[in-house]
């Protein structure tokens, strides 16, 4: 009897000549909060389609609860929500009109599963009557956060819910997602944010079609394997020049105001860094030791290849 929620085992995926997902492995958990982290064409649209059996594999195997994609997409539909990236709503429709829709569709009403939805639908209420195309961009994705839950998904699978959507409501929704997981249903979430990735149980970093890395977020940071610094200086962009002039420097990245900067050689220390500056004529107004980034980890396995 298969035990995992989502098992995905060497899925290749292509469109022409471009190779999407590359031998793609993974299995997420039943309960888990799983985060499919990575930039703009690292294919994770790709994947999530083919787990809500939007479109085939070319090769290797996917399967939901222990039922195949390619056999079981009747079955498949019914038991996984699925808020794709892009505006899934009828803009033309109200809020209410479109949760009354999606219910429907999966042959059940708002009332028998609104205790899942009710504390993300009370948001939207005030706003019932309004067309969903005239909403906010926080709200239109409450929306289809609702319209994914009507029939009470035992997996949810959300595609990038979060890009473009301001500060606050990207903290409220990962909120929600926590909420949504306390009540027993899977997750598994897309995005580019690399901050985003804190919040999941556990991640898979995608890159250019690869798995790069799967583990918790904290397993992943630890993965990073030298001491890391974070620079700040007046003079920024002559102390980025300077210090990757630095045959020593084995990392050197810009984040904000800081530069973060690393060295194979962990005899290195702030004074010997201070020291290699002051060469170049230039003054730091901070140096400092820090705990690795899911970014700072992510830059580190993309240079230095697979960990897994
Ligand atoms: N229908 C398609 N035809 C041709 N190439 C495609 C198609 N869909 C995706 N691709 C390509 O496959 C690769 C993976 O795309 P995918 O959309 O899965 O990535 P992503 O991580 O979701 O990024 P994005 O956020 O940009 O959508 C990209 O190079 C993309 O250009």
């Amino acid at each position: 009897m298969e035990k995992y929620a989502i098992h995905i085992e060497s899925l290749t995926k292509r469109y022409d000549e471009v190779l999407a997902l590359d031998q793609v492995s993974l299995h997420v958990e039943e309960g888990e909060l799983f985060g499919l982290i990575g930039p703009d064409g690292a294919g994770k649209t790709t994947l999530i389609k083919i787990l809500v059996t939007l479109i085939g594999a070319d090769d290797g195997k996917a399967s939901i609860l222990g039922m195949d994609t390619r056999q079981a997409k009747k079955s498949i539909r019914e038991i996984v929500g699925y808020m794709p990236g892009r505006f899934s709503l009828y803009p033309d429709l109200s809020v209410e009109e479109n949760l009354s829709f999606f219910a429907r569709a999966f042959d059940t009403t708002i009332t028998e599963n609104y205790s899942l939805i009710e504390s993300i639908y009370d948001q939207l209420k005030p706003f019932k009557d309004r067309k969903a195309g005239a909403l906010s961009g926080g709200m239109k994705q409450k929306l289809a956060l609702c319209c994914a839950l009507i029939h009470r998904p035992k997996i949810l699978l959300l595609d990038e819910p979060t890009t473009g959507v301001d500060a606050v409501s990207r903290k409220e929704f990962w909120q929600m997602l926590r909420e949504i997981k306390s009540q027993g249903i899977t997750i598994l979430v897309s995005t580019p944010y690399m901050d985003e990735a804190n919040l999941c149980d556990r991640i898979a970093f995608l890159q250019g079609g690869k798995i790069l890395s799967i583990d918790s977020p904290k397993n992943i940071t630890d993965q990073f394997p030298w001491q890391l610094f974070a620079i700040k200086s007046q003079q920024k962009y002559a102390l980025i020049e300077w210090l990757r002039a630095w045959e020593k420097v084995s990392y050197c990245y810009a984040f904000g105001e800081y530069l973060h900067v690393a060295f194979e050689d962990n005899t290195i220390q702030a004074k010997a860094l201070n020291n290699y500056l002051g060469t170049g004529s230039i003054s730091a107004s901070e140096i400092t030791v820090i705990s690795p980034t899911i970014e700072d980890t992510f830059i580190y396995l993309m240079e230095h290849g697979t960990r897994c």
